[in-house]
């Protein structure tokens, strides 16, 4: 196991880039703690899989290095650097039993026999395999075939890091959840460094400790579900986590303060100073129907089962839409509303990123 470092890494695959459009990785500096249970999170063509193959070596960086434990591992190659990777569709010997594949990676090292077969059962039990080891793998079903795969990147004990690309992509819907609770379990057991790549919000969030969210070649914020959730610091993350995601709202700075559509908003704190595009973020969680407020015109109503979500247009915005999540029964389409925003969790950003401190606290 190592702790992984991207230092100051960039990847275009034009021989000739011009300008950051060119860069599928823009300038990356992350570190990946050992032992840490990682979501890699972002849409598609945002830069994953670039960052994946860098890791496991396929792909050397235009820029930057890559250190496994402070070693610079920029130049080696993938069979060098002891990687696992649990791709999309399963990658098993069909034509082998459970036991041969999850041995295939140990005997293939020259691991003696006895360690191979405790080693094993032991992760076959905690893949609930045992009952398989003498079937043939072409007989699995999908979900099972997938589990031989991640038990061929769990049995090694050599590895620095499992990395899993996707690995739900051909699981039945009502198996995801039971396969991904699995994972999380199995990252406890075992406590191998885990990278797991996804485009879904809950994967990420329910996988891992940290997320990391990337949008466009760069990371735009690295931290625990609760924090991204909680207090994103890029409007791309408010809006990409969460359902439906973070109000983001046009705004300008006037008087020291933020106003929207001619209404001044309370913000959780002061405003770093700086120039840009302004933009105010507030999640529907903390937008509420009441007495005062934003006056506004319903325009939408969700019944969500449990609560309501009502959007509404803003008086004197262009046409801005505001969603508020409601617990108790709301008006209809058409009606007149007043939105409060919860001060507190009340944020402006300024060219995407965060440009508030939290009152008392840190940016
Ligand atoms: N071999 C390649 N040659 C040229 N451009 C590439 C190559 N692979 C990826 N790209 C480009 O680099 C950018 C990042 O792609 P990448 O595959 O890393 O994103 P991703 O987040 O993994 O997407 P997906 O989830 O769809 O796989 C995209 O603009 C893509 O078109």
């Amino acid at each position: 196991m190592a702790k992984i470092t991207l230092d100051g890494l960039r990847h275009s695959y034009m021989p000739d880039p011009k300008g950051p459009q060119d860069y599928a990785l823009k300038s990356l500096d992350v570190e990946w703690q050992d032992g840490g249970a990682y979501a890699l999170l972002g849409p598609s063509g945002c830069g994953k899989s670039t960052l994946l193959n860098i890791i496991s070596g396929l792909l050397v960086p235009s820029q930057g290095r890559v250190l496994f434990d402070g070693r610079d591992v920029t130049a080696l190659p993938p069979d060098r650097r002891n990687i696992a990777q649990v791709f999309q569709f399963p990658v098993i010997y069909d034509t082998m039993s459970v036991f041969d594949n999850l041995a295939f990676p140990l005997r293939n090292r020259g691991i003696e026999e006895s360690r191979v077969t405790s080693r094993v059962h032991e992760i076959a039990e905690m893949l609930e395999l045992t009952s398989m080891l003498k079937m043939r793998a072409a007989n699995l079903s999908p979900d099972n075939k997938q589990k031989i795969s991640m038990g061929r990147g769990l049995v090694r004990e050599d590895v620095n890091v499992i990395m899993f690309d996707e690995p739900l992509t051909v699981i039945d819907p009502h198996l995801k959840w039971k396969l991904r609770s699995k994972l999380k379990e199995l990252h406890q057991k075992v406590g191998v460094t885990m990278i797991y790549v996804t485009h879904d919000q809950t994967e990420a969030l329910t996988f891992a400790d940290q997320v990391v969210v990337m949008q466009e070649g760069e990371v735009v914020q690295i931290g625990t579900p609760v924090e991204l959730f909680e207090r994103p610091a890029h409007t791309f993350v408010g809006h990409f986590i969460g359902s439906p995601g973070m109000n983001v709202l046009p705004a300008e700075l006037r008087d020291g303060a933020a106003w929207f559509a001619g209404h001044r908003i309370e913000l959780e704190g002061p405003i770093t100073p700086g120039e840009g595009r302004h933009e105010i973020g507030i999640r529907p969680e903390h937008v509420s129907l009441a007495e005062a407020g934003l006056p506004g015109r319903v325009r939408k109503v969700m019944d969500m089962g449990r609560y309501w979500i009502v959007e509404a247009i803003v008086e004197g915005s262009d046409k801005t839409r505001v969603a508020a999540m409601v617990q108790s029964d709301p008006t209809a389409v058409g009606d007149a509303v007043h939105l409060a925003f919860r001060p507190d969790q009340t944020r402006l950003y300024r060219d995407g990123r965060i440009a508030t401190t939290r009152q008392g606290g840190n940016a």
